[in-house]
């Protein structure tokens, strides 16, 4: 329904264990918020929710519903948003497909999503599918650059409860393996477009013999905009990757490949697809012909290539044959039979290279033994990192969270910056010929000599997105004082292109002393040697590496990315809160549905939650809102101090006894407070309640927990169903009303 009203705060409705949590957390948000005068709404943008929202003429009138992306993205452009975006499900083919589905089988005639599209209609179709697939929501909501780090309480628990950490081995075995050239990172060219340059540009392939395609037209490229051009050779990338595979034999590890197939929708996916040909060359090689008439797209993984050839004995013979031959695989779910490459979007680079780290540099393999690994990032212009990573602990051993400093990242990310923009214009090279940017003025700007298939691409940075980056590093690093890094490598094209922007700004600021220039892998080093000596630093990277870092040091120093601050100051003066640096954890949706224990750790919610009335009361002169937001933040607090986060196995406190708490702690602080006697006097009873009546709603929330539930869907769940299952305290939902 519209609302017609802009609520003061908007909160998302997503999907999986952060969308559970919410059936629970959010109507606590609503009640206190209510109170104090202050309203909360919601802004739809679960994969389901965007599907729906994508094809109104195939539902019935009752089942439309709007586009909350395309709203929300238009007010991220103005000074009035404060929104608090939960993480969502980025859909890979497998995951999009399921998704309609499952809506299909609840009644919305939603159209197939056309696999092979041939009909102009199914071309159509298939368009408006691919912009809801993989990381289709952050881009547009994110119209200002990352200000993401540890809040002090958190840290401050982290050093005083030290997760467990894997220990490493200096002969472990396991390494970073990536290609030895022609792979994005080897063909990179950039340039800042200049005034002459500006303007509308056009990417063009031109064949051997001559024959011009438009790939790209009416593209615009404005001045000061930093415009890269690269590819990758998929004739290197298969050798690679077979190489890869025989090189993990002789080591006697595990093969593993981490990609980022669902931020980098168009490019990854075809890599993992060479990865899974490789894995299977000669059952690609004998049964190409059966295989393309099954309709298996490699692209889609190994779970959809045996569904398509199951019925096939012969084929099912030949990969049994070929799979007896390979190294072991690392292991998504050894239990079910999930490999590495069954699903794209099952190992996320950015997650799953942190977790081999922080575990001692061991993965699963097929029979549920821990081993080594070979790590396969097939490209690398940020390997590196993780390579180092895995270098310092082989020396070092594996970090100490109890004593342990603090990675924080600043990261250029405002408007599709870099690689995480360029869907757009990546591109598979349609023959052998040249690929080449035309800009408005008839100057190619780059280009590219490519074989057929060869993944070529450009990336782009605006202006004024690179200097609003350079600014916010200069603010974060005079409030901290900490070290700062520049993570950029002076001989890569794009970053030289960069270095061109920080360098004088620093310089014109006075501050070029408190900032140095590292490339990524040297940066790595020197954060982790920082970070052992119990020292802060701070790393101000492009959006890629905003995206690992996030991730990687969190995990190493917090056990989670879960309980990350993490914040974009949008551009035009609004507030994006983003809860934690993590995923959707599909995992613990398994184990809720199996046992009815939800273990998502909602720190990331209340985090944001604070940062968000703080937002609300500096923008709009909100006091109460300030009350609110600082009572929040005792609340957190409290969770820390007390140890009330949610436990991982069934029968303990998980999720929800963690919001009682939160609750509890937070109307404890409103009524303990001078600021503001009408919340206070408004307060005190629901916090002697919550408090007299504790035993009995643990009990409750207690009770429910051990047996199957049923929640009505998995990506279109009812939401009463999951009301039922997510608030099952009667008392508790009294007092919240
Ligand atoms: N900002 C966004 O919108 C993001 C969305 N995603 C999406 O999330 C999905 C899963 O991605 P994946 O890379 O597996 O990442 P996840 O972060 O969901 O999973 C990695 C692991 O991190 C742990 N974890 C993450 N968040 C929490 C939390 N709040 N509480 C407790 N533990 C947590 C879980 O560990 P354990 O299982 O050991 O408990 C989980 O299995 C994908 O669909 C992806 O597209 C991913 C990243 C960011
Ligand atoms: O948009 C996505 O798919 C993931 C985002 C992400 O991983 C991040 O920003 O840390
Ligand atoms: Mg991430």
């Amino acid at each position: 329904m519209a609302e017609t009203v802009k609520p003061d705060i908007l909160y998302t409705k997503v999907d999986e264990a952060p969308e559970l949590a919410s059936a629970s957390l959010l109507p606590i948000i609503k009640t206190f918020a209510g109170a104090a005068g202050i309203s909360v709404g919601t802004k739809d943008i679960s994969v389901a929710g965007r599907i729906l929202a994508t094809f109104p003429e195939y539902l019935k009138e009752e089942q439309r519903i709007s586009d909350d992306l395309a709203e929300l993205g238009e007010l991220v452009k103005t000074p009035d948003a404060n929104v608090i975006k939960l993480p969502n499900i980025s859909a890979s083919v497998p995951q999009l497909t399921a998704a309609i589905a499952e809506l299909q089988g609840q009644g919305f005639a939603v159209p197939d999503y056309p696999e092979e599209p041939k009909t102009d209609e199914e071309k159509a179709i298939r368009a408006r599918y691919d912009a809801i697939k993989g990381s289709a929501v952050n881009p547009v909501l994110r119209e200002g650059n990352s200000d993401r780090r540890a809040a002090k309480a958190v840290k401050n628990f982290a050093q005083k409860n030290p997760h467990s950490m894997g220990k490493w081995a200096s002969d472990s075995k396991t390494k970073v393996s990536s290609m030895p050239g022609n792979d994005f990172f080897a063909n990179e060219k950039s340039a800042t477009i200049t005034a002459a340059q500006a303007g509308p540009a056009k990417i063009e392939f031109v064949a051997r013999d001559g024959a011009v395609t438009v790939l790209k037209d009416g593209w615009p490229l404005e001045e000061g905009t930093v415009a890269d051009a690269t590819f990758m050779s998929v004739k290197a990338l298969s050798s690679f990757l077979a190489d890869a595979i025989a090189d993990t034999k002789a080591d006697g590890t595990m093969f593993s490949l981490h990609l980022k197939a669902t931020m980098m929708k168009v490019s990854d996916p075809i890599i993992f697809g060479y990865a899974v040909k490789a894995w299977l060359a000669p059952v690609f090689e004998k049964f190409g012909a059966e295989l393309a008439a099954l309709g298996v797209n490699p692209n889609s993984g190994m779970g959809d290539l045996l569904e398509r050839v199951k019925g096939n004995a012969e084929i099912m013979a030949a990969i049994e044959a070929v799979t007896a031959e390979r190294p072991d695989m690392y292991m998504v779910d050894s239990d079910r039979g999930i490999t590495n490459l069954h699903v794209p979007s099952d190992v996320i680079v950015d997650a799953s290279m942190p977790a081999v780290i922080r575990a001692g540099g061991k993965g699963w393999d097929q029979t549920g033994a821990k081993g080594d690994t070979n790590c396969v990032i097939p490209d690398r212009c940020y390997a590196p990192v993780y390579d180092e990573a895995i270098n310092f602990f082989k020396a070092n051993g594996a970090l100490d969270p109890s004593t342990a400093g603090a990675v924080a990242n600043v990261g250029l990310m405002a408007q599709k910056a870099e690689e995480y923009g360029s869907h757009p214009t990546t591109f598979e090279a349609p023959a052998d010929g040249t690929i080449r940017i035309v800009l408005a003025n008839g100057e190619v700007l780059h280009q590219h000599e490519v074989e057929t298939g060869d993944i070529w691409r450009s990336c782009t940075v605006k202006k004024a997105p690179i200097e609003n980056w350079i600014q916010l590093a200069m603010d974060r690093q005079r409030l901290t004082g900490s070290e700062a890094i520049f993570w950029l490598k002076a001989e890569r094209a794009h970053d030289a292109e960069l270095i061109k922007y920080v360098k004088p700004a620093l310089e014109a600021a006075g501050v070029a002393d408190k900032f140095q220039i590292m490339a990524p892998r040297e940066a790595t080093a020197q954060s982790l040697k920082t970070i052992t000596a119990g020292n802060d630093s701070i790393a101000i990277t492009g959006n890629v590496l905003r995206d690992y870092l996030t991730d990687l040091f969190p995990i190493l120093e917090l056990g989670t990315s879960a309980k990350m601050l993490s914040i974009v100051k949008l551009m035009n003066g609004g507030g994006l809160f983003e809860t934690g640096a993590g995923g959707s954890a599909p995992k613990h949706v398994q184990q809720l549905v199996a046992e009815n224990h939800l273990r998502w750790d909602s720190m990331g919610e209340f985090c944001a939650l604070g940062e968000s009335f703080n937002f609300l009361a500096d923008s709009q002169g909100n006091t109460k809102a300030g009350v609110l937001g600082r009572a929040a933040e005792a609340a957190t607090q409290g969770i820390l101090d007390d140890n009330r986060s949610p436990s991982r196995k069934v029968g303990e406190p998980d999720n929800r006894d963690s919001h009682y708490w939160f609750a509890r702690y937070w109307a404890e602080a409103l009524a303990a407070q001078g600021d503001d006697a009408e919340l206070a006097a408004h307060f005190a009873p629901i916090a002697k309640e919550l408090a007299d009546k504790e035993e009995t709603i643990l009990a409750e929330l207690a009770a429910a927990q051990g047996k199957p539930v049923d929640l009505g869907g998995y990506y279109n769940t009812d939401p009463s169903k999951a009301a039922k299952v997510m608030r099952p305290s009667a008392t508790l939902n009294a007092i919240i009303g």
